[in-house]
């Protein structure tokens, strides 16, 4: 039993140390969790409904865990194949495409979500 919680606990510690990795070298990623603070400071201010949060929180968790999986594949790819190969060059570019539809389609979200929260706004203050 205690060797089962150790083995659980050493899982989560390599998962932190793979998301910490992950933020120091990766500048999109560091965008991607400011980007996420933004969302919820904004959430907060507007008092979204429960809904909205799930798709929200949703939204933002598929983005960065796309660009984890992004960051893992270029790992691998430069390990494998640090010289050019047209292969490597492909699995990155595909690795690339998957985040960048997971960002157009939360940026879809967030604007359908807060652009009737921000016209209010504006009707109320301006
Ligand atoms: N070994 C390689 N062989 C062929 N093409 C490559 C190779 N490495 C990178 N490329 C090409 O260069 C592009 C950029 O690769 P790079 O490793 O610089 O990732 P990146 O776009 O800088 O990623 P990030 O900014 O997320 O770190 C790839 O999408 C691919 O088209």
């Amino acid at each position: 039993m205690r060797t089962y919680f150790k083995k659980r606990y050493n899982s989560f510690k390599f998962a932190f140390r793979g998301i910490n990795a992950s933020i120091r070298s990766e500048p999109h990623m560091r965008l991607h969790i400011l980007s996420a603070i933004g969302v919820v400071l904004l959430g907060l201010t507007f008092d979204v409904t429960k809904v909205e949060w799930c798709l929200l929180v949703g939204s933002m968790g598929l983005v960065i865990t796309a660009e984890i999986i992004n960051t893992a594949i270029e790992t691998i790819v430069n390990l494998v194949s640090p010289e050019f190969n047209q292969m490597a060059g492909r699995a990155k570019d595909l690795a690339a495409g998957a985040v960048l539809i997971a960002a157009i389609a939360a940026a879809v979200i967030g604007t359908i979500i807060f652009f009737p929260y921000l016209l209010s706004f504006a009707k109320i203050y301006f």
